[in-house]
């Protein structure tokens, strides 16, 4: 038997129904017993420099002596590798036999005991679901996403006879995990809100979940609206781009992920979302993270959101006065004359960013951008030319918008594709070479499927393009 088949637990094919008292293993081994507590530290360093010690850190490396007696009186013993046998000193590294001979150390037989707890998920579920015959469906599923305490997988199809096994030692071997959930496939599902059925496989039918993403704090519920922990980094990414004082439209925010972070930074955030309930737990965010003062929501269709959201802050009239940390102090009356304003942000009168994460279809969008400021009500496109560079230093907005295609090594044909569906949308063509494009590779979403993110500055011709 190899030394890691002897770590591994016993195997059982026939298991439905989680059996933990199943999974022991004893390992015969040995120990280095060591005579004085004064030698414990050193001896166990010297053990694992001279690779005697056994090669598992799940396992405690210290134990108590086997022998009753000298357990109580506190005596401690070193596991070794079970190839070291304690009665054939050839099986011994030099290292051993001097503390041997010296007298620090006796080699012991040991029978250590492994269970349930040692084992990992991976090994557990190795000893339960028949391998398939074709390698690349080998791997037991290891992959789920996590919203608070709900751990979220999709198995597949020859995994669902062990749906409930799998979810159990899942939560045993994940902590924070409460309960278990997989995606329900019934086609037609996928709705315009991006939310999914849903069975539970372990634990409270509980979807109210809280996590914290971006040192901000979310509290909603998984069923009702759209989330996805796996969007971290992307969230993080383009929340890096925005700058303190800008304005961030975002017209399919969902619960906030782009729009309170950056409202945290001190962008002037209009947020948006259809689906009432992402309205919802928006305003909860906004009040949690006490970003009201920089984040507006909104209840609306996107489409129609693009071009009101602009108008209304063509007109808007709002500043931020940001205050020193309030002291109280009766000493000194100063102290209760209104403070002075450390900085006062102006919200500006054009976005610099809008974010569409709307993978599916947000490209279908922009035409919603066609004559952005070409027809304001009493706001003449002069006007408000005269609100840009060169005359002033703000730019047209930047476009964030989410797209799903294909998955190549390089992104070349990606790039190129996603470019002719923007220039269609607009009508005014846009290529891999136009100036500030970027596509960017969110993440792979199935084996033929990767989210991009295309970002390009609205066009000028486009924006005060007559309708
Ligand atoms: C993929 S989710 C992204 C949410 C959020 N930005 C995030 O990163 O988690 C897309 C969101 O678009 C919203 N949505 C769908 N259709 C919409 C529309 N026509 N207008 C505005 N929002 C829409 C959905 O309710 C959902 O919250």
């Amino acid at each position: 038997m190899s030394a890691s088949d002897m770590f591994a637990p016993p195997v059982n094919r026939a298991m439905k129904v989680l059996d933990r008292s199943f999974f022991q293993r004893t390992i015969p081994t040995s120990a280095a017993r060591i005579f004085s507590q004064k030698d414990i530290s050193r001896c166990r360093l010297e053990l694992e420099k001279s690779k005697d010690i056994i090669g598992t850190n799940r396992a405690l490396l210290i134990r108590s002596d086997p022998d009753q007696e000298r357990a109580g009186a506190g005596g401690k013993c070193v596991l070794l590798r079970p190839e070291v046998i304690h009665n054939d000193p050839t099986t011994w590294s030099p290292k051993l036999r001097d503390l041997e001979q010296d007298g620090t150390v006796g080699v012991i037989p040991y029978q250590l005991h492994l269970d349930y707890n040692y084992f990992s998920y991976t090994e557990i579920m190795n000893a339960i679901i028949t391998q398939s015959e074709t390698p690349e469906q080998h791997e037991v599923p290891t992959g789920f996403a996590l919203a608070g305490h709900v751990a979220h997988v999709n198995l597949r199809e020859r995994y669902l006879p062990y749906k409930h096994l799998i979810a159990t030692v899942l939560a045993d071997k994940n902590p924070q995990v409460r309960t278990v959930i997989n995606k329900v496939d019934y086609v037609g599902t996928e709705n315009e809100f991006r939310t999914f059925q849903y069975e539970v496989l372990h634990g409270p039918d509980d979807m109210e979940v809280t996590l914290k993403e971006q040192d901000c704090t979310f509290a909603f519920d998984f069923a009702k609206v759209y989330w996805n922990s796996r969007l971290h980094t992307e969230h993080e990414r383009l929340c890096g781009i925005f700058k303190e004082g800008e304005v961030v439209c975002d017209v399919m925010a969902g619960i906030g992920p782009f729009a309170i972070p950056a409202g945290k930074k001190k962008c002037f955030v209009y947020a948006n979302d259809l689906n009432p309930e992402s309205y919802k737990y928006l305003n909860v965010a906004i009040r949690m993270n006490k970003v009201g003062d920089f984040v507006r929501p909104f209840n609306e269709d996107g489409h129609e959101f693009i071009k009101t959201a602009a108008v209304e802050l063509l007109r808007a009239e709002h500043e931020v006065a940001i205050y020193p940390k309030k002291k109280t102090s009766r000493s000194n009356p100063k102290a209760r004359s209104p403070p002075r304003p450390l900085k006062t942000f102006v919200q500006p009168k054009i976005m610099s960013h809008y974010v569409m994460n709307l993978p599916a279809s947000a490209i279908t969008f922009l035409p919603s951008f066609i004559g952005l400021y070409s027809s304001v009500p009493g706001m003449p496109s002069s006007e408000i030319r005269k609100l840009l560079a060169p005359h002033t230093e703000q730019k047209l907005p930047m476009i964030h918008v989410h797209c799903f295609s294909t998955k190549s090594e390089d992104d070349v044909a990606e790039t190129k594709e996603i470019c002719e569906e923007i220039s269609r949308q607009l009508q005014y063509e846009i290529t891999p070479d136009t100036p500030e494009l970027q596509v960017w590779d969110v993440r792979d979403v199935a084996p033929k499927k990767r989210m991009f993110c295309a970002s390009f500055r609205l066009p000028e011709e486009v924006a005060f393009r007559e309708v």
